[in-house]
């Protein structure tokens, strides 16, 4: 069966589908809709859904056959409009949606979740709140305090539904963030390895890297000599100030 028929057939069998739902706020998912997605970055289907939870249309950008299939490298992107659209240096949102989007256009299969998660799941008003208050000299951490945030509000119940929709049995995670891992993981999701996804600093968002490693844990090594191979990747945005 090709792999649009494999999609539709999932999109007939959730028009009525219910279940008892992921975690504690028993999330439900419905893959609502697919079409063919040709990008820049290479051959894609998009894949819409519906949830439970929030009134938020996640996504999901589908390179190949990934339905039943195992160890599908997989990139779960939380919307960032900042750097996404504007192409912002106060992050690197931008350059990982990019290197995820061309690494895995250029594989045999693998999947982009795009989840409207924006600002780490304050929204976008709040995140711009929170960069004021770091232009004052607050870091990221201490500014979603300050508005009264945890320094992260994600959950990924609504993303462990959705690749479970698409039939995907394992994943490699290509991520920085031990958060997701744990939070997928404990939502039943299998993965079956980690895929580092670092990319160079510029000098606007070297300290908001580093802020990631001190403070939540991320796998960024800044201190270690050498640095990280994936560091010394070449830069995706051309001409991108401060880049090494
Ligand atoms: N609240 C807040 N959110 C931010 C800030 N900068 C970027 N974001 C949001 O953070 C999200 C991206 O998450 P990150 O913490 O950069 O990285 P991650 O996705 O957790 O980890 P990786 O998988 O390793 O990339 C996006 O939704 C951005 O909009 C900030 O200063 N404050
Ligand atoms: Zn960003």
């Amino acid at each position: 069966m090709s792999m649009d028929s494999k999609l539709n057939e999932l999109v007939e069998r959730d028009r009525d589908h219910e279940c008892k739902g992921f975690g504690p706020d028993q999330v439900c998912v419905r893959i609502v809709a697919v079409a063919k997605l040709p990008s820049r970055f290479g051959d894609f289907r998009i894949a819409a859904f519906w949830n439970n939870r929030d009134q938020k249309d996640h996504i999901a950008i589908i390179h190949g056959d990934v339905v039943g299939a195992e160890d599908v490298p997989t990139r779960m992107h939380s919307e960032c409009l900042t750097g996404d659209v504007v192409g912002s240096l106060r992050c690197d949102c931008r350059d990982q949606l990019e290197t995820a989007l061309s690494r895995i256009g250029q594989l045999e299969r693998g999947v982009v979740l795009y989840m409207r998660q924006e600002g780490r799941g304050i929204g976008l008003a709040n995140k711009i709140r929170a960069y004021a208050l770091q232009d004052q000299g607050l870091d990221t951490v201490e500014a979603n305090l300050a508005l009264g945030f945890r320094d992260d509000e994600r959950d990924y119940a609504v993303a462990a539904h959705m690749l479970h929709s698409l039939g995907i049995g394992s994943i490699h995670l290509m991520t920085n963030n031990p958060t997701k891992i744990e939070q997928l993981t404990r939502y039943g999701v299998n993965v079956s390895r980690r895929l580092p996804h670092l990319l160079p600093p510029n000098v606007h968002n070297r300290f908001y890297l580093e802020t990631k490693a001190r403070r939540s844990g991320h796998y960024i090594d800044f201190s270690g000599t050498p640095h990280l191979q994936e560091q010394s990747d070449p830069v995706i945005v051309e001409g991108m100030p401060g880049a090494e």
